[in-house]
Formats: structure tokens, C-alpha cells, sequence
């Protein structure tokens, strides 16, 4: 893969590029695996970052996503909305479109979308929208707003992805709770692994899902969470096992409301950038069955986000 650039834009001080040249996975994906979080940045230069941006990524575009996707083996992508795009949805938009049918889309819109913005979106491959709550990411959006977005996608047959930190689940925990649509939340709703995995923060996390079967999670970022790695890198075959437990518990008690996916090109690590092969080999680790990997690969990102094939 090409070398990541930026535009004309000046990346966030300390920007990690993603990792040109991964590994061939040594773990073979399942027929008709989809990676059911990645996003695409920019191109700056032909969709532009967003003034209300909290960082300037580097650029990360559709060519070099569908490379990774054919060089991994996955046969689709979910291409989630970034952030640093706003509620300017044309780089997510122009993926799906340009994918021939391959890549599907999760949106961030606003109050004032009207019916034929979200037609649109659903007619280019949308089926989700973000609901972000990570304060470093986005400012504030009045839950009302949130909750009169939610009732309008929801009669589209779409879903709502709630971004979060663990400890902020109790505080968010009755509109999470209210909503009225499938709602998915992003990287496991970020547990502390350096906490006990039946502690209560981790515990209250799976209560959500287990009392309310209309929850889903993603069972991704363990490069994000891990405290101890090791890392992704020079083919380690055993990475993050601080994160395994977790993972692994959020599977095998919920095998038909996971998902999976590589969540490049990785806003954000400051510590490194995975080798996405390498992350790719994670996957047996948290589900190890073919049973599990067919529902965390397949079955279940179809069932949501191409549900007229199943
Ligand atoms: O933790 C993050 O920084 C992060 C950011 C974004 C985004 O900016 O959209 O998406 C993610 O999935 C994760």
C-alpha cells in the first residue's frame, strides 16, 4: 500500500499513520466474512475535514480500505462515520457507492436531516446511525435530539451505535435503555481491562446486554484496550491477552449479538499501530469455534446490515 498523506491539512501532533504492508493473516475468515467497523478519512483534499474536528487523521481512502479488505479476506465492510467528518456523511457515502454493493454504511446526522437526506443515505447503503459520547471525540448533543433522530431512523429499519466509556454507562444507562431501535455498541462499550472482569464495571456492561436482547456489541479495538499487549506487531500470535477474557466472555454468552472488526485505519492510538494481519489472528482467540467465528464474521453482521440476502 501507498504511503498515508494528509492533503492539505496538517495531521494532529503526534498522529500514528495506519500500517502500510500487513501480514497475510495466518487465521483463514470464514467464506463471506464482513469487517463491521472500519472508517475512511478524506481524502482531505476531495471530501474535507469537518471545522467542529476534535483531530486531523491522516488520509485513508477507499482505494486503501478495499486493498486491506481484499489483502485480509474479507468479502465486505461497514464503513462507520468518523468523527472528524461530522455530520458530513460523503466520504462514508461515496465508499458504499463506489463498492459495488460490498461495503454498507453507519451515519451521523443531525436534527435537522430531513426524510429525503435520510432516503438518500439508505438508497447508498446506510443502515445505522452514530450516537458518539466520548468527550474527546464530539461535543455534546442534547439527548431529546438523539432520542427524535432514533424514532425517525428507526422507521427506516435501522440501528442506533452508541460510542461510550465504561464509566460512563450509568449515567447513560436509562436513554441507552430507551431506545427503540437494535442498538450496537462500539469496541465493548471500552471496559478498564486492568479491572477484574467481575467487577462491577464489567458486570453492569453485560447486565445491559443480557436484560436487554435488543443490545449488540462490538468485540473489537483490542489494541485499544489492552493495557499490557503485547502488541500486534512482528507476528505475535498471542496479542493483548489482557483484553482476551473480556472479548471472549462477551461472545460466548451473546454469540448472536457480536461483531467484528478491525476499526482501521485506527483514529487515535498513541501508543502504535497494529499490523492489521496480525489483528486478524486475534480472532480465534476471543471466538474460538468455527460455530462463533461463522455468527461474529457472517451470520450476524448480514442479519443487520444486508438482511435481504439472509
Ligand atoms: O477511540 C477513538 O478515538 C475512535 C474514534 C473514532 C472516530 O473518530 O469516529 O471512531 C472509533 O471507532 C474510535
Amino acid at each position: 500500500m501507498s504511503k498515508p498523506v494528509s492533503g492539505d491539512f496538517t495531521k494532529t501532533a503526534g498522529w500514528l499513520d495506519w500500517y502500510t504492508g500487513p501480514s497475510k493473516p495466518k487465521f483463514q475468515l470464514p467464506a463471506g466474512a464482513v469487517d463491521a467497523h472500519c472508517h475512511v478519512f478524506g481524502p482531505g483534499a476531495e471530501f474535507p475535514y469537518a471545522p467542529e474536528r476534535k483531530y486531523t487523521p491522516c488520509d485513508a481512502s477507499k482505494h486503501e480500505l478495499y486493498a486491506l479488505r481484499d489483502h485480509l479476506g474479507f468479502a465486505r465492510n461497514v464503513v462507520v462515520q468518523a468523527t472528524c467528518h461530522g455530520a458530513d456523511n460523503r466520504a462514508m457515502v461515496d465508499a458504499c457507492l463506489s463498492s459495488g454493493g460490498k461495503a454498507r454504511g453507519v451515519a451521523t446526522v443531525k436534527r435537522s436531516v430531513t426524510d429525503e437526506e435520510l432516503q438518500q443515505l439508505h438508497a447508498a447503503g446506510v443502515r445505522g446511525v452514530r450516537f458518539n459520547f466520548v468527550k474527546r471525540l464530539v461535543d455534546f448533543t442534547p439527548k431529546d435530539e438523539l432520542m427524535e433522530i432514533a424514532a425517525r431512523i428507526g422507521k427506516l429499519g435501522w440501528h442506533v451505535v452508541i460510542y461510550f466509556e465504561a464509566v460512563d454507562l450509568p449515567e447513560l444507562w436509562d436513554f441507552f435503555t430507551a431506545l427503540p431501535t437494535t442498538v450496537v455498541v462500539d469496541h465493548m462499550g471500552r471496559p478498564d481491562v486492568s479491572k477484574p472482569i467481575d467487577g462491577p464495571e464489567f458486570e453492569l456492561f453485560l447486565k445491559f446486554m443480557r436484560e436487554h436482547p435488543n443490545v449488540w456489541s462490538k468485540v473489537s479495538c483490542p489494541e485499544r484496550l489492552s493495557v499490557t499487549g503485547p502488541k500486534a506487531l512482528n507476528g505475535e500470535q498471542a496479542a493483548y491477552q489482557d483484553v482476551v477474557p473480556f472479548a471472549r466472555k462477551v461472545v460466548e454468552e451473546f454469540p448472536d449479538r457480536v461483531l467484528w472488526g478491525t476499526d482501521w485505519p485506527h483514529p487515535n492510538l498513541k501508543d502504535h499501530m497494529p499490523d492489521d494481519g496480525l489483528l486478524v489472528d486475534f480472532i480465534p482467540q476471543i471466538a474460538p469455534t468455527a460455530e462463533l467465528q461463522q455468527k461474529l464474521l457472517v451470520t450476524n453482521p448480514m442479519k443487520l446490515y444486508w438482511p435481504e440476502e439472509v
